[in-house]
This record gives C-alpha cells, structure tokens and sequence, in this order.
C-alpha cells in the first residue's frame, strides 16, 4: 500500500513555478529520499503533503487520505519536521517536548524521547536559547517522535548536524523503519542517501527527472579508463581512440576515456597498442547523480 501517492501535483507561485507535475508513489515501510539541489521544490512538495499550502492542481494522498480529510486526523499518525523551527528561546528542551506531549494527550514519561534523546546525544535539561543549530534539529526530530506516527516527513533532517550526529541519526531512522515506520525525508547530500534509502525521487527544477531504488542508479555500466601507452604524447588521433569516446582527452601524460556500456570492446582497442599503465574507475554515486543534474541543464 502507498503512504504517500500524488499525482501531477503543481504549485504555482503566482507565475513562478514551484514545482509541475510531481507523481511520486512512497510504499508504506520505506525509507524513501527525495533528493534536489536548493530550489529544486522539496518543501514546496512537502508543505503540500502537509496541507500547509495548497496544490495549484494535481491529487494527494498521506496514509490513504485525500486532501479534504481534516488535518488533526493526518497529523495523528504523520511525524512532521519542517525545514527551519522556531521554539519560546526561554523553554528547555524538555519543557518544549511536555508541552508538545500535552497537545497529543500523552504524557512525555510514556514516550521513547529519553531513550532517542541518548542515542542523539541531546541534553534536554537545557534552554533552546543555548541550542545550536543542531541541537535544535536534534530537539525537532524528538518532536516528530513522540505520538509514535506511521509515518515520518522530514524536510531535510541533517541540516546542522555534524558527521557523528548524522551518523547516529541515521541509526535511529533505521531503528525507526525497523518497527515498521515509513520514512520520506528530502535532502541535498547524495551519500546519505545512499546510506539508508530503498528508494529515491531526484527533483531539478520542480521536476521529478527519475525515480528509482538507490542500487539500480549504482548498477550503471559507465566507466571511466584512465591510459598511459608506452609510447608517450597524445596518441588521440594515432590510436583512433575518439572510436572509443568522441569526448576522450589527454592530460599530463594520461588519456581520459569515458565508455558508457560494456568494456570489452574498448579494452580491446586500446590493447592493440603498448600500455604502460591502465586504470578503469566505476562512478560513484555521486557521479552519477551528477550527470542526472547535468543532463537536464543541457536538456534546457
Ligand atoms: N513562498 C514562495 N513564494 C514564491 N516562490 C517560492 C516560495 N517558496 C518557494 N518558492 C520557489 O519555488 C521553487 C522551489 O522552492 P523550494 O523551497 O520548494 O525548493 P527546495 O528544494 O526546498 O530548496 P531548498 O533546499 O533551498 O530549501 C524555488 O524556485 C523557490 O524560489
């Protein structure tokens, strides 16, 4: 079943697009990462997901609810952290989290906040005027937990924590979706989706440009050869090696090649010649992810 579907969702800004003819389908159970550069959409989408604005058209469902269904009755079983949070600066944390307990008719002793608390390092005894960014965050996301939803939407969760922080926050969403907890969190940092995610949606420009499980983008067959033949100069010509790549170049003494599916042919060719050194690379993600922003800006 879907915890989120939408369908060619789109706000307008006026006439400023937000974002046009979103369709994204999240499976219940998922970690599911919604990953753009700044200004590619995320919160426009999210707030629309939260009913915060409203769709210029297109169609949302959360949880299986359409729009019209009042939002008390989704935010029940949603957990929501927004992009940037404000609190009262003179509230301790923990008085920050009673006080959002008491709104969800729970007490703060029967929820796991302690136990989150520990594993993300917060000190809730503190005021929020001596939070860092992070710990703000930190403050948020113990926020979002504490009516035990089904479902986490988190506008780009890690901002403002450090590496071990993030670390330990990704253990926790893991902790999270291993009680069955279906996580939608948007991001710009390509390796943290890689970490956790079962799937993702790539947004540029307002557009979703591909959607799919993070290990088939990792299952691209480009390849990058880096050559040095025996002989040394440019052998472009020579060795006919545009053959292989038309955008081949050299540089410092090594011929850069990029081949885009299998390897056996072009190892062949340059074979045919001495090599005195030879290296074959596999993009990383973040390579590959790259070329999905670059590709679309040259599509432009
Ligand atoms: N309230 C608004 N009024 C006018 N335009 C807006 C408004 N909010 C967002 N936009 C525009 O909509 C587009 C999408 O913005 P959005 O904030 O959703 O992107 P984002 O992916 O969340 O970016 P970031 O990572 O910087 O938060 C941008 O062009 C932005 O300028």
């Amino acid at each position: 079943m879907s915890a989120i579907s939408t369908k060619n969702l789109t706000k307008y800004y006026g006439k400023h697009k937000g974002v046009s003819n979103i369709n994204l389908d999240v499976r219940e159970g998922e970690i599911f990462g919604f990953i753009g550069p700044n200004g590619a959409g995320k919160s426009t989408t999210i707030r629309m997901l939260m009913q915060l604005i409203n769709p210029t058209s297109g169609e949302i469902k959360v949880l299986n609810q359409s729009l019209s269904t009042e939002q008390s009755v989704l935010r029940k079983n949603i957990g929501y952290l927004p992009s940037e949070i404000n609190y009262y600066k003179d509230m301790t944390g923990k008085q920050v989290l009673e006080f959002a307990a008491r709104a969800n008719d729970i007490q703060l002793k029967e929820t796991s906040t302690k136990e989150y608390a520990e594993l993300l390092n917060f000190d809730m005894s503190k005021k929020v005027k001596s939070y860092s960014l992070g710990n703000r965050k930190k403050l948020g996301i113990l926020q979002t937990l504490l009516h035990k939803p089904k479902l986490l939407i988190l506008d780009e969760p890690t901002s403002g924590l450090d590496p071990l922080m993030q670390h330990s926050f990704f253990d926790l969403l893991k902790e999270l979706n291993g009680t069955g907890m279906t996580i939608f969190f948007s991001t710009h940092v390509l390796s943290e989706v890689e970490k956790v995610c079962d799937r993702v949606a790539i947004i540029r420009n307002g557009e979703i440009i591909r959607t799919s499980k993070v290990s088939e983008i990792q299952e691209s067959k480009k390849r990058t050869i880096e050559v040095q033949f025996a002989k040394s100069g440019n052998m472009i010509e020579k060795y006919d090696l545009k053959q292989i790549d038309s955008s081949v170049t050299f540089q410092n003494g090594i011929h850069h090649l990029t081949v885009q599916k299998e390897i056996h042919n072009a190892l062949q060719h340059i074979s045919q010649n001495a090599i005195q050194d030879i290296s074959i690379h596999k993009p990383t993600l973040e390579e590959l992810f790259m070329e999905y922003y670059e590709k679309e800006e040259g599509g432009k």
